[in-house]
């Protein structure tokens, strides 16, 4: 019975609790969940602890400015034990639960709150490594609190004008104490300041090379306005055939899509500067061919390696090996075939896809069916089980528009007909074709998915 090797992603058994610094509408929330997001895709056991919701889980639902005061003492103990409460969580969940990550999600704005947080957590032999958000632009905090006012429990129910004054209230009360991070007074701790989103970063003593990966993908983040699009390539002959694998060209179909795609491209980005990353395998470059847009191929965005199994019908792998058949439809996501990958062998040799993303403006991706699965789950924060099973079909374009708290998603049908390559567990047999809908070329459909 062929078994799936488990993949170590890093040799190190450090356990980081990554503290967030900043004050309120500088968008430590967003960076918290991002990089959970990020973590978890890769199969980093991580969590985030937001103190916020520790404060109304403690009976704060909505609080007044006024709860904010440092001076007021009675108010300071509802918002220490609500920290204290999330530190014991993240203690409990280090220790019960195997976590390698987690993320204390507050402003921690002042020298000796930081040192008792740095106390508690060397003492339980977890590193602390400490994100400041740090902002002087206007722009961007205003941005921010309009941020805050949209999704914080505190403010959803509140006129949006009188959210807004109580965050400024709420800010000022913040700024009285609050005490950035400089290499000169805290130099003795591992800390990234990013000032300005990333416009700037200060970074020091990053020791390992898990630190090393949270400080560069947070560096990498942005949230200017730009759009990823989503497309497989066209119709190949070996989709035709049922094949998997290969490396064959496009079908006549498949080349009425390549035709049709820097229309539905324009038609959705206007005259927005894209670059085209593609596979290095032919479909992607034939689907690529009539794009007018700087175009580069990325041997990471290949299909997933079928191994000996590549250029056989899934039929015809359930009669050759059943028992690799029967144990891919068992686990897909960890199923390795023999001499080819798994989906989490895909993910890993995608982090630096992922990274380029986050830095990047206007990108259209053409690959494959498993590589865009990847793709998709992490940007839609969709879990490893059923990752492997979502259905990306042919002829479609995806536009991703990343957000704050989640990706607003568009697909756009081509209005080309083209075979199913979708087979559900239990079966060898693919699903029906794609036909050609009687709507228009722009069949769209909206959905917000937000971070979980
Ligand atoms: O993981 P499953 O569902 O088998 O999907 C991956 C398969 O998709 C295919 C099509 O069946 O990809 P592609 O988009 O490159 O045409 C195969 O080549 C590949 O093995």
């Amino acid at each position: 019975m062929p078994k799936s090797v488990r993949t170590i992603t890093s040799a190190e058994d450090a356990r980081i609790c990554v503290v967030m610094v900043g004050l309120p509408a500088r968008g430590k929330s967003f960076i918290a969940q991002k990089i959970i997001r990020f973590l978890s895709w890769i199969s980093v056991n991580a969590k985030s602890f937001n103190v916020g919701q520790y404060r109304r889980e403690a009976g704060a639902l909505k609080p007044t400015p006024d709860f904010f005061d440092m001076d007021n003492d009675n108010y300071f103990v509802i918002r220490k034990q609500a920290e204290n409460n999330a530190i014991k969580d993240i203690l409990k969940w280090f220790s019960e639960e195997d976590g390698v990550v987690a993320v204390l999600d507050a402003t921690n704005s002042t020298r000796e709150r930081r040192a008792g947080i740095c106390e508690i957590l060397k003492a339980n032999k977890i590193e602390p490594m400490f994100i400041e958000s740090y902002s002087d632009d206007e722009s961007f905090i205003l941005r921010n609190i309009n941020e805050v006012r949209k999704v914080s429990p505190d403010y959803s129910e509140q006129d949006p004008e009188m959210a807004i004054k109580n965050i400024l209230l709420k800010l000022q009360k913040y700024e009285k104490n609050y005490e950035t991070m400089t290499s000169e007074l805290d130099g003795d701790l591992t800390f990234i300041k990013l000032v300005n989103g990333a416009q700037e970063a200060i970074i020091n003593r990053i020791k390992t090379y898990s630190e090393s990966r949270i400080a560069f993908y947070v560096m990498n983040l942005h949230l200017k306005p730009r759009c990823i699009y989503l497309s497989r390539h066209g119709e190949s002959v070996y989709n035709v055939e049922q094949k998997i694998g290969g490396d064959s060209c496009l079908s006549e179909r498949g080349l009425k899509y390549a035709q049709k795609l820097p229309e539905l491209v324009t038609a959705n980005a206007g005259d927005a500067n894209l670059t085209v990353w593609t596979s290095t395998l032919k479909r992607t470059h034939e689907t690529a061919q009539y794009l007018a847009y700087k175009k580069l191929q990325w041997k990471a965005l290949d299909e997933l390696d079928a191994g000996i199994c590549d250029g056989m019908t899934y039929e015809e792998i359930e009669d050759k090996y059943p028992d690799d058949f029967k144990a891919r439809d068992d686990d897909k996501y960890e199923y390795r075939y023999r001499g080819g990958e798994s989906y989490r062998d895909v993910v890993i040799r995608l982090e630096p896809i992922i990274m380029e993303l986050e830095r990047q403006d206007n990108i259209l991706i053409i690959t494959h069916q498993a590589v865009l699965r990847c793709i998709y789950a992490y940007y839609m924060n969709v879990p490893q089980e059923e990752s492997p099973w979502m259905s990306i079909p042919l002829h479609t374009l995806l536009k991703l528009e990343p957000r704050a708290y989640g990706t607003k998603i568009t697909k756009i049908k081509a209005n080309i007909p083209a075979v199913s390559t979708y087979k559900e567990k239990g079966t060898s047999q693919l699903g029906e074709s794609v036909t050609a809908s009687k709507a228009s070329v722009r069949d769209i459909i909206t959905s917000i998915a937000g971070d979980k």
